[in-house]
């Protein structure tokens, strides 16, 4: 088997990964990435008992249990140029030897759960629905340096997106459905949708501050998709990361997205904490 080299697995003095700076150890199977640093706590004051405090950069991680099941939540940051590093490095974690520098021979699969704020773009979620994200479409770059392999149902569904916004130049969609386990069990009764991950929080969502939008209408391109029976419900910025390199890497996730923004009823959340507050608590419970 071939050996990482130093510059492509970087290992810190202390056997922990470069930017995570966790060792193989610190980590649970199952993980909640939440994009605040200060979500972290947000998320682990409700655990019985906290093993592990670890961090660096806006990567802050805690490692403890809820009763019986060991969890591990870690703040990923914004953006998919962040969930780069986060879902490689996790990977390299549990499935590279960290001594030997080689991919093991039996592969983990690990459960990783997003906890992540967002904005709907149709008129009727409201403020504190909490969503989860049937698919990720990626309108960043990210997948543009990876090899993906598409389910049927993933091709047919990216193939009619990019006839939908065939006419935005310079964007290569890409699409990656949740885990259906995940799907079914921790989002289950939930609204479902398409949720879209945008590479920024101003124009790449539509908003328009001072600097002037190149791509006009935005937020109606994107709600007035439809095929079959799916619809695109929010937008934010790391769920088709997440989604596309998980799967890549032989990883099951799942985006739970809790709605802080309206932008068709051009609304922001009173209580934005609140909201983030039920997410959290309904998926602890329904992980536990
Ligand atoms: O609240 P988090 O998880 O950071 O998620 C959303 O909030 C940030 C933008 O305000 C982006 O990261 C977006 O995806
Ligand atoms: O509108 C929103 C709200 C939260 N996060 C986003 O990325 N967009």
């Amino acid at each position: 088997m071939n050996k990482l080299s130093e510059s492509d697995l970087v290992i810190n003095s202390d056997g922990s990964i470069y930017h995570l700076n966790l060792r193989p150890e610190d980590i649970a199977d199952t993980i909640i990435t939440v994009g605040d640093p200060d979500r972290v706590s947000e998320v682990s004051k409700y655990f019985d008992h906290i093993e592990l405090k670890k961090g660096k950069r806006e990567f802050i991680t805690h490692t403890g249990y809820l009763g019986k099941k060991r969890l591990t939540v870690l703040s990923t940051g914004i953006g998919t140029d962040n969930i780069d590093i986060v879902i490689n490095e996790l990977d390299a974690l549990v499935n590279i030897d960290f001594n030997s520098r080689e991919v093991k021979k039996d592969l983990t699969s690990l459960n990783i759960i997003r906890i992540g704020t967002s904005g709907a773009v149709q008129a009727d979620l409201s403020m504190g629905t909490i969503l989860a994200s049937s698919h990720g479409l990626g309108l960043d770059a990210l997948m543009n340096y990876y090899v993906q392999e598409l389910s049927g149902e993933e091709h047919s569904l990216l193939d009619h997106v990019k006839v939908h916004f065939g006419h935005l130049k310079n964007i290569n969609p890409y699409l990656t459905a949740a885990d259906t386990g995940l799907l079914n069990s921790i989002g289950k009764d939930l609204i479902h949708g398409i949720t879209v991950t945008a590479p920024g929080f101003y124009a790449p969502q539509g908003r328009q501050v001072r600097a002037k939008n190149a791509v006009p209408n935005f937020i109606s391109m994107i709600n007035s998709f439809e095929q079959g029976n799916h619809r695109i419900t929010n937008l934010e910025m790391e769920t088709a990361g997440i989604y596309a390199l998980a799967k890549v890497l032989g990883h099951k996730a799942l985006s739970i997205n809790a709605i802080l923004a309206s932008r068709v009823n051009f609304e922001f959340s009173k209580d934005p904490q609140e909201v983030v507050e039920n997410a959290i608590k309904l998926i602890l419970e329904r992980l536990s």
